[in-house]
Order: C-alpha cells, then structure tokens, then sequence
C-alpha cells in the first residue's frame, strides 16, 4: 500500500501537471478569464500540499502552519467557485472572497484571546471547506439552460468534498477522528481522486462549451441569426430519432419581392439590414416548437409543427400582411417589401420531408408567376 509521504508526493506532481495544462489553455483562450482562476486553485492547493508534505503526519501543527495550509485549501476552493462564476459569466465580489478565505485563520491568529482548542479550529476550517465548495457546486447546478454534461463530473465532486468535510468536522468534535497516518492517508487519497474528476471536469467543460459553440456557428446563419440549411438537416435527424414523425407538420416558403432591386438602389448592407429586419419579424410570429431556416439568399423556410394546411394557410397570410405592412427603416429611408410565399401539409403516410419541400417549392413559383405577393399551396397528390 502506498504511504501518505508517496500520496502527498504525487497530488503536488500531478497538480503541477494540471498547472502547467491550463497555463497553456489559459494563454491559447485569452478571453476566457475563468481559466486563471483555476490556475490560482491548483497553484493555491499545490503550495498547501507542499507545506503539508513537509510537516510530521502524527504531531500537531504549528500555528503558523495551519494558517498558512488553512488559506491556501481554502484559497483553492474559493478560486475554483469564482472560476465557476467567471464561466458562466456571473460577476465575483473579490471583498467576499477574501473573506472566506481568511475565515478559518482567525481563530488561530496570533494574539487571539478566544484561545479555541485546536480541534475546533480544525473544525471551523472545515465547515468553512465544506460551505466554500458548496458555493462552488450550487454554481454549476444553477446553470440551468447551459447542457453540458461534463460539469455534473465537478459537481458530483464538489458534493463529495462537502460531504467529507462535514464528516470530518463532526468526527473531530466528536473525538472520533484518530490523527494518525491512516487518516491522513486516506483524507489524502480522497483528495487525489476527488481532485482528478474536478480538474479534468474543468477542462471538458471548457472543451464541450468550445464545441457547442461551433456547432451552433456551423448551423446558423451569421446574418439573421436563423438556422441555415445545415442546421436545419442536424435538427430534423434528432426529431427523427426522438420520433416526432408521426406529427401533422406543414413547410412554409418564402421569398422577398423584388428583392435584387433593393441591392441595386441602395446598396448591399441595405439589403442585408432588410433581411435582418424581416428575420426578427418572423421569429416575433413563430411559436416555440416552429423553426425557421435561411434558405437561400432571400428565401426563408418555416417548419410549422402541429399544423395542417388550414392553419399554416392562416399563419402565411399573416407573415404577408406583415411583410407589405411594415416599414424597412434602411438607410435613413422606409422601405416596403413584400412576399411571395408556397405552402405545403407533408402527408404523414410516408411522404419525405424533401418531397413536402418541393411541393412548398412549387406553390412558391406559382405565387410568383401569379404576380407576387401572395400565398399559394400545393395539394398533396390524390387529394
Ligand atoms: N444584401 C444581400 N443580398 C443577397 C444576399 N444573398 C443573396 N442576395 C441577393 O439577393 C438577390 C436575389 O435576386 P433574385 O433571385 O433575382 O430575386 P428577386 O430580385 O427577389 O426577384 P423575385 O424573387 O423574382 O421577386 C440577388 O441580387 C443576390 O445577390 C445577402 O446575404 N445579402
């Protein structure tokens, strides 16, 4: 078996390797500020394991050495709940931070006249751990609508960490806890473990974050904001496989009026600022379930879940009346627009999203070839 001397040996290496990884990422992602104050963590909790590794196992600690070891776990924690913070971009009070880090400390100050016996201070410090990674663990469960699953790993470890520092407080209090060098070894090798899942938690959160980022830039249009055609593909392959098929669903296409004439007159950024305009007109009319996808240039497609012909009928009407109502305010000039829209219900019998497509595609080129700005739908054949 491994002897605590060999643990504190390799928790001070392997954090120094942690050190040296996010270093690397820190200087490579220069705008994520959090990465710094994991930094200060590993860099505050390897300097405490040093100190600790070089002090006897089995003798109490003098009390300069329990400050110092007291601030720097607790400096380690309170960094890796303000590198939380930092990470989903919530603000940090430096004042309370400080604060919590110097808590444990006081009743061992020199010249403190509480004169608490070394159990309690040892106590209070790890009440004072086990609030501080309690902190740290509510962060991530407050983070709600951020979906990675990498962070339930820290989570789960910061649970762990609070949970063997109330045990611990309460043995001591209790006079249960033997301060030997099986404690010590055990504390230590629970550290070690604990401490691996909450680093290399760290780093896949910060790569699971990175890669939901650029899937979302490869699925949308920089533009509007809307999906484009690839991510319009992602997301009906994963309602494909949630086995949302069965649903009456209808395809809305439209597109712009005339619109080359608006780059023509007034420039290309006008014709962009038109196309933003009319993005967030139509998302202000979409419910929740709907999508609505860059199409082309100036064609946009909605995916109108829960809905027959009738209403998606109803739906395009409205989109056209508020397309010829609105004014594009562009170019210090008001612009009207209008558009031609094709509408189809897909047969929930077997017909293939693209062949629903196509038929809204046709009913669009009728709208057009009827002289624009109009709804028309294609029947689906035998009806
Ligand atoms: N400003 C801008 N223009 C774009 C963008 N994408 C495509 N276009 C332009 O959109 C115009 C589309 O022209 P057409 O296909 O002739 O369509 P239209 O003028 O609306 O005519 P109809 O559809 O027949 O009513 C072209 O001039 C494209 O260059 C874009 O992202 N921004």
């Amino acid at each position: 078996m491994l002897d605590p001397g060999t643990l504190y040996f390799s928790s001070a290496v392997s954090r120094g390797a942690y050190l040296a990884i996010f270093l690397v990422l820190a200087l490579r992602q220069r705008e994520a500020g959090y990465q710094w104050h994991w930094i200060g963590a590993i860099l505050a909790s390897l300097l405490g394991s040093l100190i600790l590794f070089d002090s006897p196992v089995d003798k109490q600690l003098s009390t300069q050495t329990s400050i110092q070891i007291f601030t720097l776990y607790m400096a380690s924690l309170v960094l890796s709940w303000s590198g939380l913070r930092r990470f989903y971009r919530r603000d940090i009070s430096w004042t309370a931070m400080i604060v919590l880090i110097m808590l444990p400390s006081l009743p061992c100050l020199p010249g403190s006249r509480l004169n608490i016996p070394t159990s309690l201070q040892v106590s209070v410090f790890f009440i004072c751990a086990a609030f501080a990674a309690a902190l740290a663990m509510f962060q991530i469960i407050r983070s709600g609508g951020e979906r990675l699953w990498s962070q339930l790993i820290v989570a789960l470890a910061f649970a762990g960490y609070c949970i063997s520092f109330l045990i611990a407080a309460l043995l001591l209090q209790f006079n249960t806890m033997p301060v030997s060098s099986d404690t010590a070894y055990l504390s230590m090798l629970f550290d070690q473990v604990t401490s691996i899942l909450v680093y290399v938690g760290y780093i896949a959160m910060s790569g699971e974050r990175a890669n939901l980022k650029l899937r979302h830039q490869a699925d949308t249009d920089p533009l509007t904001g809307l999906f484009n055609r690839r991510g319009f593909q992602r997301l009906l392959h994963e309602s494909g496989r949630s086995g949302n098929k069965r649903r009456t669903t209808s395809i809305v296409i439209g597109d712009l009026d005339h619109f080359k004439t608006v780059n023509d007159t007034l420039g290309h950024e006008a014709g962009d600022a038109v196309l933003t305009t009319f993005a967030g007109c139509l998302t202000s009319i979409l419910r929740k379930n709907d999508m609505a996808v860059r199409w082309g240039g100036e064609e946009f497609l909605m995916v109108l879940a829960d809905t027959d012909l009738a209403e998606a009928g109803v739906f395009a009407e409205r989109l056209r009346e508020m397309t010829e109502s609105h004014a594009f305010q562009v170019c210090g000039e008001r612009l009207s627009m209008t558009i031609s829209i094709g509408i189809a219900e897909m047969d929930s019998a077997g017909e293939s999203i693209d062949d629903t497509i196509q038929r809204a595609d046709r009913a669009l080129y009728c709208a057009k070839h009827e002289g624009r700005n109009r709804v028309c739908h294609e029947r689906r054949a035998g009806l």
